[in-house]
C-alpha cells in the first residue's frame, strides 16, 4: 500500500507514462506457439529516456509496436497515460505517441513538407495554411532548412531521412516519443549529430522517450535508464551504471565482453548517463 504521507526527504516519483503489467505475447507458427513475452512488467515515467537492449528476437520491436497500437497482446495490459493503450481511438493516440521507424518509411512519392505534414492532414480537420505551417516549424526544429521541404526523398542523404521522419513523428506534439534503432545506419558524424539534435528535443520539449538500440554510444549519452528483455521478460529496469553492475550472461556478454572496455570509457565519458 501506497504511504499515506510522502516522506519530504523522497521526491516524489514521476507520474508514469507507460505502464505495462503481465504482458504475454505469442505468435502461432506451424505446430506450435512461440511466446515472446511472458508476464513481463516495464514502467517508463515522465521525462526518461528509457532504452531497451536485448538479444536478437527478444521483443524489443514488438514492444515498441504494442505501445503504439500496431500490434495487440496476447494477455497483460498496456496503459499509455494512465489509459488502457486499447481504449485510445486512433487520433488520441497520434496526440501521445509519435514513432520513429527503424529505416525513417517516408513516402517516396510525398515532398518533405507533405511527409512531414501527413499526419496533420490526415486529421482533416485544419485548413492547409495552418498545416503547412505546422510542418515548417517542425521541418527546422530539426536542424534542417527551409528550401529542404520541396526536395523529394529520393534526394535525401540517411541524416536527412532520419530527420525529415522526426519531423513528422512529433508534428502533432506528442509527449512520449518512441525510436527504433534511432541511429542505425549512419555514418559517425551523421550519427553523433543526430544524438545531438535528440538530447536538445528530449530536453526542450520535455519528452518522454522509449528508445530500441544496439549502438553503445547512443545507449549511453541518451540512457537516463535501461531495461534489460532475457527470459522472455524485464530482468533489469535501471540507471546504466547500476544495469553494468547486474549479474546475469546477457548483460555481462554485451557490456563486459569484448566491448567491455569501450562501456566502461563511455560511462566516464558520458556522466549524464549515471
Ligand atoms: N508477426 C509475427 N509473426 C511471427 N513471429 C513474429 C512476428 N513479429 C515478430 N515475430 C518474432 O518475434 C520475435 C521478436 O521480434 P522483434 O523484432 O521484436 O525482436 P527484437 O528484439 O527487436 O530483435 P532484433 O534485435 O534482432 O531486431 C522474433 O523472433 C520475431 O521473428
Amino acid at each position: 500500500m501506497e504511504p499515506r504521507v510522502q516522506d519530504p526527504q523522497q521526491p516524489k516519483a514521476a507520474t508514469p507514462m507507460v505502464e505495462i503489467r503481465g504482458l504475454r505475447t505469442q505468435f502461432e507458427l506451424p505446430g506450435r506457439t512461440f511466446t515472446v513475452h511472458d508476464n513481463l512488467d516495464l514502467t517508463v515515467r515522465r521525462g526518461e529516456v528509457m532504452s531497451l537492449v536485448g538479444g536478437s528476437g527478444t521483443g524489443k520491436t514488438v514492444l515498441l509496436r504494442q505501445i503504439l497500437g500496431l500490434e495487440q497482446p496476447a494477455a497483460g495490459e498496456i496503459r499509455v497515460l494512465g489509459q488502457p493503450r486499447g481504449s485510445l481511438g486512433e487520433r488520441a493516440a497520434a496526440s501521445r505517441v509519435g514513432m520513429l521507424f527503424q529505416h525513417g518509411a517516408l513516402f517516396s512519392a510525398f515532398s518533405v513538407l507533405e511527409n512531414i505534414a501527413f499526419p496533420l492532414r490526415e486529421l482533416r480537420t485544419l485548413p492547409t495554411s495552418l498545416i503547412h505551417e505546422a510542418a515548417m516549424v517542425k521541418l527546422q526544429m530539426v536542424g534542417l532548412q527551409p528550401d529542404d521541404g520541396a526536395k523529394m526523398p529520393s534526394d535525401l542523404s540517411g541524416g536527412m531521412i532520419k530527420r525529415v521522419a522526426l519531423a513528422r513523428a512529433l508534428i502533432m506534439d506528442p509527449p512520449l516519443l518512441l525510436l527504433d534503432e534511432p541511429t542505425a545506419g549512419l555514418d559517425p558524424d551523421s550519427s553523433d549529430g543526430f544524438v545531438t539534435l535528440l538530447r536538445s528535443l528530449h530536453r526542450d520539449l520535455a519528452l518522454t522517450v522509449i528508445m530500441v538500440t544496439h549502438d553503445l554510444d547512443t545507449l549511453f549519452e541518451l540512457s537516463t535508464r535501461i531495461a534489460v528483455l532475457a527470459e522472455k521478460r524485464v530482468i533489469v529496469n535501471a540507471p546504466p551504471k547500476d544495469v553494468i553492475a547486474f549479474q546475469h550472461p546477457f548483460i555481462h556478454d554485451f557490456f563486459l565482453g569484448q566491448r567491455g572496455q569501450r562501456a566502461m570509457e563511455l560511462l566516464r565519458e558520458y556522466p549524464f548517463a549515471v
